[in-house]
């Protein structure tokens, strides 16, 4: 709670300094930016605070920037069992599943402009995003951003040898944050990442690397695990739908459907326990509140892939029996990634307003986060809050879902909650 009346003024000074337009503009030197190899050229100005300076790792699931990056980035998310647990045919199923795949997902990445727009983004929003914590938490500063993405550059592994490069760890100490990316935790997102850090801290500066159980002056590590509810993240979304709520004319607004649609979870991660249909769900409630609880609303899964039964109601499902009961009017809103790519860019735009809705100019997408300043702003409220708890992650990170038997997660969990006695 103690959060609330602090990030209130961050926002309204944002709103007041820097209007929004409807298409949120990239600075030019994020798209000259290659990465992580160049960002402690960012910060020579800044002084170094008494517990300075701070990697602040932006972790997500990333996506090809070009076409021909699919095959790839199909391989490592077939191969990875905290997302598609094949069991001991993974390393045979998984290539032949990813390679059979590639040339569909690859037409879709086509039409989106030929790859995904995560990468740009996430480089702009952790760049943005540690400008602003020099300047919130400046004993901490400088704070320089790093992306880690588990099936697309720049990956887990390299990010952990920049650090290292940059002279975080091997030997030094150092502090270092993964910052997940996903506002609401589920074990094949988040804890697929976690589990694929844990790896590499491993071989990179663990008991093979130095030959100590707890080598000294290794990296400090502590995780940001989930943050569905922060009140910057729920005002951003609030404010996005506001502003495609006005576009419809006065008389209609009251009765446009609101449909939060999320990536949906097969029903064995969800019987396992996972807390992300509850996370999601929190968001949803959260923006409602804001909201004023004024409209109709439900939240829909999409993005189904294979035989096996998912969560449900399917947001195209939905769109089509609103349309059916005669509701032509809907705003469809990307709760669960913050910024654009195959699912709000093909499936929602191309797939369910384009084929589903067509003819229907009632049914609307709200504009993703991508670079909103409001979002940015709460992204550094999250993190500076992270700083001064001295927690290494969450409570409820801790505790494994009722039905895990992973290993991987086990030893992840201990290693990441046991960083707090080095804080
Ligand atoms: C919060 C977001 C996501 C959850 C939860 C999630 C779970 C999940 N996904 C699959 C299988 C696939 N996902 C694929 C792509 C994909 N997934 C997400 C997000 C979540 N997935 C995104 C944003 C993307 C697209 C990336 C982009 O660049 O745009 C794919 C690949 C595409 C395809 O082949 O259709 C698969 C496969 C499972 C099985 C799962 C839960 C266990
Ligand atoms: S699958 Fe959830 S903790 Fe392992
Ligand atoms: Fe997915």
């Amino acid at each position: 709670m103690s959060l609330r009346a602090p990030f209130s003024c961050a926002y309204k000074r944002v709103a007041l300094t820097s209007p929004r337009t409807s298409t949120t503009v990239v600075p030019s030197f994020a798209s000259q930016w290659r990465g992580n190899a160049t960002v402690t050229s960012l910060k020579a100005d800044v002084t170094t605070g008494s517990k300075g300076p701070t990697a602040v790792v932006f972790m997500n699931m990333g996506g090809p920037s070009t076409t021909d990056e699919v095959g790839d980035f199909l391989s490592r998310l077939f191969a990875d069992a905290d997302l598609i647990p094949l069991g001991r045919l993974q390393s045979y199923l998984g290539p032949l599943i990813a390679r059979r795949r590639t040339p569909k997902i690859q037409k879709q990445y086509a039409e989106i402009g030929g790859g995904s727009p995560i990468r740009k983004w996430s480089e702009y929003q952790a760049a943005e995003m540690c400008k602003i914590l020099d300047k919130t938490s400046p004993e901490t500063a400088p704070h320089k951003p790093y992306v880690a993405f588990r099936y697309a550059n720049p990956l887990t592994e390299d990010m952990y040898k920049t650090l290292l490069d940059d002279g975080f760890g091997g030997g030094k100490g150092g502090r270092a944050i993964a910052f997940t990316q996903y506002p609401q935790y589920s074990c094949s997102t988040t804890g697929s990442s976690l589990n694929e850090l844990w790896k590499w801290r491993q071989r990179l500066e663990g008991k093979r690397a130095t030959g100590e159980a707890e080598p000294k002056g290794a990296i400090k590590w502590s995780v940001i695990d989930r943050w569905p509810s922060h009140v910057g993240l729920v005002e951003a979304f609030a404010q996005n739908i506001e502003k495609t709520l006005a576009t419809y004319p006065p008389g209609k607004r009251d009765r446009v459907v609101l449909l939060f649609s999320a990536h949906s979870l097969p029903m064995t991660v969800v019987n396992r326990g996972d807390p992300y249909p509850a996370e999601v769900a929190a968001t949803v409630y959260a923006v409602m509140q804001r909201l004023g609880m004024k409209h109709q609303y439900r939240l829909v899964w999409q993005s189904q892939v294979g035989p096996q039964p998912w969560l449900g109601a399917q947001t195209s499902d939905t769109v089509e029996s609103l349309l059916k009961k005669g509701s032509t009017d809907m705003i469809l809103i990307p709760i669960a990634f913050t910024s654009d790519h195959i699912e709000t860019l093909y499936e929602l735009d191309n797939e369910i307003i384009g084929e589903t809705a067509h003819g229907h100019d009632g049914v609307k997408r709200i504009e993703s986060l991508n670079g909103n300043p409001i979002f940015i702003e709460a992204l550094a409220d999250i993190a500076k809050a992270h700083l001064e708890s001295g927690e290494s992650c969450s409570p409820q990170m801790a505790l494994r879902c009722p039905g895990c038997v992973s290993e991987r997660c086990l030893e992840q969990k201990k290693f990441f909650a046991g960083q707090a006695k080095h804080l």
